[in-house]
Order: C-alpha cells, then structure tokens, then sequence
C-alpha cells in the first residue's frame, strides 16, 4: 500500500493507542448482531400511508412494546403507547386534553417517560453506545444517558433519577422530551430503509415522500419505471415529461406540477381550452377527499387530452430514429384512418371513440403545432429550472440505481428480462449486443449521462430513459407494449392487455431465481430477488413469496387506485438478524383514525426465510467494510508503531 496513504491516516491516528482503541471497536462491532432492514416499495405517492408504515417500523415498534409490557399492560394502554411513538406531537395533544389538573398529568409524564427509557432501552440492545448517542435527540443526550445507565443497572442513585425526571417535568420539557424519545424509538427500530421503486404518480404527495428520505438516517432506491419517468423530464426528455403530466392530469394532481414544482401550466391550459371539449375517456379520476367543480373537471379533461395527444406525438421521431427499439407496432397516428375514424393494428381494424384528433395533420401525424412545440418547450424549461425538483431528482439520483446487491440479495423493482425458455433477453443497442446484468448496467449508465446532460434532448441516452418507461426489453416495464392508446380510444378491450415479459411466470421457478442470483454474482443457495412493481393479488390467492422462497414480490398496493385489485394496502418486509419476514397491510384510511382508536393497519406477518444462526454484521456488506479498514488499521500499526 502506498506510504502516503498511511502518512495521511497516521495524522488521525496519531498514536498507536488509538489505532488500537479503533480496531477493538470495529472488531465489537462486526460481533454485533445485524441492524434490521425495511424495504418498502411502490409508494405512488401516498406519503400519510408511508409515513404510518415509516413510524410503526411495519410492526416493530409494537413488537418492542409488546416484549416489555404484554404483562403489565392491557391491551388498549400498549395501543396508546404505540400511537403516542408513531405520532407523538399528535397523541400528546389529545392526552393532555383528557387531563383534569397538573397533578394527573404530571404522574402521566413520570410513568411515560419511564416506559419510553425502557423502550429505547430494549431498542437500543443491538447496537454501540457511539450509534445510539447519535439516534438521540441533540438537545437531550446528556440527560437520556443518565437515564438509560438507571434503566440497564440496579443503582443507588434512585433519588437522584427521580430528581431529574421531576426536573424536566416542572422545567415544562417533558412534551419536548417525549417527543424526542419517540423519534429515537422509530429511529432504531430500523436501520437501513430500501425502497423498491415507483415513489411518483398516482397518488397525491410524491414530493414529500421525497423530503421524508431526504431526511432519512440511511436509505437507497431502486428506480420504478414511475421515478424514470421523471427523472427523464428533468434530464431533457420532452415526451417523459409529456407522460408525467398526462399521468398528473388523469389522477386529478396537477397541484404537484404546478403548486409543488412551480411550474406554470397556463400555457398548456390555453392550448388545451382551444382544441378541446369534453370527453368521457379523458375526465380526471375522483378523489375521496377531493371535490372538484365542474368546471375544474372540464379543465382537467381538456389539459388531459391536449398532454396525451402531444405525447403521441412525440412518441413517433423516436421510435423512427431508434429502430433496435422495435416499436413501430406504436406508431399509431400513421395507423389511422382518421376520414373514417378507426386504427388498424397488427391487421385488424376497430373503431375509435372518443377521438380528439384536432390538431393532427393526417399526412403528418407526428408533427407538433407551432403552439404545441412552444407549450412543450416553455414547461420543460420551467421543469429544469425548478428548484424543487431539482432537489429531488439529485436524491433520487444520488441515492437510486437500477438494481442493487446487499446482503446477499437482489432489489429490483420490475424484471430481468427473459425470453420463454428463460434465457436473458438480448438488446443490440448501436451494434452491440447486451443481456442480464450487462443490459441493467448499460441502461443505467445511459440514464446517468442523460442526467448530466439536461440540454441533450433528442440523443440516445434521453431516448433510453423513455425506453426504460415503455420499452419491451426494460427491466423496469417488463411488458411487451402500453396500451395507453388503446385504453383511451377503442372499446375492445382485447386491445388494452399488455402481455407480460415471460420473467413473470418464470419467476415462480426456484431454478431460474437461482440463475438470476448467479447472473449478478450471488450466492443463491442464500440469496433472494425481491421485487416490486406487479401488484400481487391476494384477493385471487397470490403468494408473494414464491420459487420456494427466493422470490419475495413486495408490490401489495400502497395506491389506493389498486387496492381493489390486491385486497390489501400493500406488503413490505423486514429482515433482521433472525431472517426476513413479510408484513401485509391493511387498508391505510388516515392519521387521524390511528390516533383515534389506537388501531394499527397491520396485519399478517409471515416468516419468509430463518436464519440458523443469528446473522451478524461481520457477515453483510457494511461488515465488509468493517473488515476493511480493519486491515488498513493494521497495516497502519505496522508501519507507523510496530518498527
Ligand atoms: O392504471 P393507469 O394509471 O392508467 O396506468 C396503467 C399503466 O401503468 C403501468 O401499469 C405502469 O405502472 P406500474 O409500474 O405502476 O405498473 C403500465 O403498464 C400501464 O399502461
Ligand atoms: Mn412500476
């Protein structure tokens, strides 16, 4: 190793004891059992929901509580305890309301305060002292210190414990410290946070979702085809971002385009008002919690139309320019007879209905109006010069990636693409041929190039960002084609089936899990895939743990428009040092609910896969690491202190 390397570190540790002291520390900690990790996926939007499953740890909050108390507490008191760690400003409110004088709550405040130094306590066991301090809250460290040292010892000091809870009680900091102590609860239940891909669309507050990982201890993603989209609009991709605002307009969320990212659709709307009317297929889906006017619908439905039509538009130079993308069953403004208003595809013929083709030239179908090209350059310029989203999108790429490995397993939200004999798919792209994990890798490096080049809008790399969207061969889409098109304006419904990527029915194959995980250099006798992206129907019997465990589909439906199809609010899984177990949701309503009856919207948990020994840090990639340095650290003491 080169001596400058050691100098350098030899200026942090400067002595040979404090290379020592860090070794021995490593070395405890690689004999820690493993942190737990949380994966979530297919979030669409539905930040309260997420949020719930966030602060409840998908059940591990309770879990702790019930450890402790079960035997001392009934059952409603460990709700309300639990309630008061997953929204703590909220459920003291209510309490404190309850109360008839200081007294009472005072005694409250002491017994709480106890139990939550008992909780953090129990939380806490598996981790150092340095990694629990830094969970704390900042103002209250010293003092929770004390406290946990009473709550792990039988002491003397009883009196003096007393004292400072008294103290803090009658300082007025006993909200702010209850608080504090919740968080920190929530902090430690989990450790690592993955989520699986597709955060956007559908649902009505993506963007915080976004600021909640922003400000999350330690999280990655993995890219959804929904998160690529956007991605694509801010890196240049005008028919991405023509997609993200049709997708807005139809689940009635243009506040998120225009009130959360500032960006001005008064344009798009003036277009929109003058070519378009009313139409069935194009009015924005309901809201529970949203009423809107007719007139605000009659908007809606018209931006809807006049975003859909520029989108297929925009659809046809690429697919012209790009021919490896084998789409041209797509180019469906050619296809159509529009004197007799009807398609023809794959040679047969339908009618159209609810047909809005007011600005299309029939002998140049692809071709954008003056004014469409303009809307469409205005709203893209307003999209990368959004501050906000900007924001965003730099997390979504600094933290994300196309699939990742950790600990053994393998997180990718949509496929590996396979042919029926379950080969991996191949994809020429400029001449070269790709499959498997090459294709994964070539994807998303086109995808990084494009983000770094927001002012390239028609090269391949913003091209592959749209083909990540829609395209066969994508890993995140995993279907042969999307009938957007065919959704809108033909009745049969033949037509709106989008044939799934052999993957999904050859995923239920222990074999071919197996094959994937050595693909990207696993071990699959202890690896697993796991998958979002494909809602799994528990309504119909679907078993999301499939191929005799090694595949775990975690897409349950946290999106309220696909809950009727799942049957449940969606699955997420936790795996700690004792193995991995699934968690399915129930219907998520509100907060409100929650705080109201203490009721959880958990439900079933089921163990995947047990580890036989309990798994520690030593043994994941972070121990890896660990191991690492440890031999840098040697090193070091070799050189520096041993001659
Ligand atoms: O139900 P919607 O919102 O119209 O969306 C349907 C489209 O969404 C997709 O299912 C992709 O979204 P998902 O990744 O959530 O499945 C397309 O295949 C399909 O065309
Ligand atoms: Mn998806």
């Amino acid at each position: 190793m080169n001596t400058k390397y050691l100098d350098l570190l030899a200026q942090k540790y400067d002595s040979e004891e404090k290379v020592v002291t860090e070794i021995i520390n490593l070395e405890a900690i690689l004999n820690l059992p493993k942190g737990t990790e949380h994966f979530v996926s297919d979030l669409h939007g539905e930040y309260q929901a997420f949020q719930h499953v966030l602060r409840n740890g998908s059940g591990n909050v309770r879990e702790k509580i019930r450890d402790l108390f079960q035997d001392v507490l009934f059952e409603k008191e460990i709700n309300e305890f639990a309630t008061l760690v997953y929204y703590p400003e909220e459920k003291l409110q209510l309490v404190k309301n309850d109360f008839g004088n200081e007294e009472e709550l005072h005694q409250w405040y002491t017994v709480i305060i106890e139990r939550m130094i008992r909780l953090i306590s129990h939380a806490s066991s598996k981790y150092t002292r340095s990694k629990l301090r830094k969970a704390l809250p900042s103002q209250f460290v010293y003092i929770i210190e004390e406290l946990l040292y009473k709550a792990n010892k039988s002491t003397n000091k009883e009196q003096y414990y007393t004292e400072i809870v008294q103290q803090i009680i009658s300082l007025g900091q006993a909200d702010k410290l209850i608080t504090g102590l919740a968080y920190t609860t929530q902090r430690l239940v989990v450790d690592h946070l993955h989520v699986v891909g597709d955060i956007y669309d559908r649902g009505p507050e993506p963007d915080k979702i976004m600021d909640t990982l922003i400000h999350y201890h330690s999280v990655d993603i993995q890219w959804g085809n929904h998160d690529v989209l956007w991605l694509g609009a801010f890196s240049g991709s005008m028919v991405c971002l023509a997609n993200i605002i049709r997708i807005c307009a139809r689940y009635d969320n243009l506040d998120i385009i225009e009130d959360v990212y500032g960006i001005n659709l008064r344009p798009l709307l003036n277009l929109a008002e003058r070519y378009y009317g009313d139409n069935p297929a194009f009015r924005p889906k309901a809201h529970a919690d949203k009423q809107l006017t007719d007139h605000e619908k009659l908007q809606i439905t018209k931006i809807h139309q006049a975003i859909a039509m520029i989108q297929f538009k925009l659809e046809m130079p690429i697919i012209k320019r790009r021919p490896y993308f084998n789409m041209s069953e797509r180019l469906l403004l050619e296809k159509i007879d529009y004197e007799k208003n009807e398609i023809t595809l794959r040679g047969k013929t339908y009618p159209l209905e609810n047909s809005c083709f007011a600005t299309v030239n029939p002998q140049q179908p692809d071709q954008l109006l003056e004014e469409e090209q303009q809307v469409m350059e205005r709203l893209l310029f307003a999209v990368q010069h959004s501050e906000k989203l900007a924001r965003h999108m730099n997390f979504l790429m600094k933290k994300g990636s196309l699939y990742l490995k950790y600990n053994g397993n393998l997180l990718i939200h949509g496929c590996i693409p396979l042919d029926e004999e379950g080969n991996m798919e191949k994809m020429t792209i400029e001449g070269k041929t790709y499959s498997g994990r090459d294709l994964l890798d070539i994807f998303e490096r086109y995808l990084r190039h494009s983000f770094a080049h927001p002012e390239e809008t028609n090269d391949l790399a913003t091209d592959m960002v749209w083909y990540l969207w829609t395209g066969e061969y994508s890993s995140l889409f995993g279907k042969r084609e999307m009938t957007t098109f065919e959704r809108y304006f033909i009745k049969d419904k033949k037509t709106h089936k989008e044939i799934k990527n052999p993957y999904y029915h050859l995923r239920e194959k222990e074999e071919i899990c197996r094959k994937i995980l050595a693909e990207f250099e696993l071990n699959p006798d202890q690896g697993h895939i796991i998958n979002g992206h494909t809602p799994v129907k528990e309504i119909d019997g679907e078993n999301p743990v499939k191929a005799n465990g090694k595949m775990i589909v975690i897409d349950g439906g946290f999106s309220k428009a696909y809950q009727s199809t799942t049957g449940i609010a969606g699955y997420t899984l936790l795996y700690n040092s004792y193995g991995m177990q699934l968690v399915a949701h129930k219907h998520f309503n509100s907060k409100e609910d929650v705080l109201r009856d203490g009721t959880d919207v958990l439900s079933v948990k089921r163990l995947v896969d047990q580890e036989v020994k309990r798994k520690k840090v030593r043994e994941t990639n972070i121990g890896e690491e660990l191991l690492q340095e440890i031999s840098i650290l040697n090193r070091l003491r070799e050189y520096r202190y041993m001659n």
